[in-house]
């Protein structure tokens, strides 16, 4: 199986936002990744709901929203309003995350957890049975550009094995410094889908990148 390729809009030009999102329409991404941050849950800030929004008037694909925000609880509906296909709040967020799966999945979006890489997989225990999809992630998150941490390949083998034992059907996203060198290996430990920001959109070809990312063995 292919894995779905998910390119983080994090790392595209900004000021040219229409071209860059008709790049990943004619490419062979499966998703348009969205990092939200609030500069409160992590230590920056992206964008908000207009650019959200001006993504959607162009994107031909699903849309990945991962919200690194304090209280996601409280923008649920607004972005799914805003064309949100797949919603992702950090575990370590949520006071109240069964809550807040339900409430995602009652706007009829996909609903996922995010776990930063200090977070065990096994926290998920009681959960991972009601969610769609697991985004593991191996940077610290807050910024593009990072170094892969290695443990990840570790919690994918623990977060597969959950997965098995509670018969979930979740996905397993891996978020952060994903590369061509590192991929294989994630793919192999049991990633479904991979996020790529500046391995992307830092090469001098975008839509080969996303093609080699989609197509490797
Ligand atoms: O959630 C994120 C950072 O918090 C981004 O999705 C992630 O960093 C992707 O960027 P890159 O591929 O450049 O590491
Ligand atoms: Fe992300």
């Amino acid at each position: 199986m292919k894995p779905i390729i998910a390119p983080s809009v994090l790392a595209s030009d900004f000021a040219n936002l229409q071209t860059e999102v008709e790049m990943l329409n004619e490419s062979q991404a499966d998703w348009l990744h969205i990092d939200i941050m609030d500069g409160r849950f992590v230590p920056n800030i992206s964008f908000g709901f207009p650019v959200l929004q001006a993504i959607q008037r162009h994107a031909k694909k699903p849309l990945d929203v991962h919200l690194m925000i304090v209280e996601p609880e409280l923008y649920i509906e607004q972005f799914r309003e805003a064309g949100a296909e797949i919603i992702s709040v950090h575990l370590e967020a949520c006071n109240h995350l069964h809550r807040t799966i339900q409430q995602i999945k009652t706007t009829g979006a996909k609903a996922g957890i995010a776990l930063n890489p200090h977070t065990s997989v096994q926290l998920l225990d009681d959960v991972i049975a009601d969610v769609d999809l697991v985004c593991l992630m191996s940077v610290n998150p807050g910024f593009g550009g990072q170094k892969f941490i290695e443990n990840t390949y570790r919690k994918i083998e623990a977060l597969k094995n959950l997965i098995i034992a509670r018969n979930s059907k979740a996905l397993i996203e891996i978020d952060g410094g994903v590369n061509q060198q590192n991929a294989p290996l994630l793919l192999e430990k049991g990633a479904d889908a991979l996020v790529a920001g500046s391995f992307v959109f830092n090469s001098t070809d975008p839509l080969q990148t996303i093609a080699n990312l989609k197509n490797q063995a």
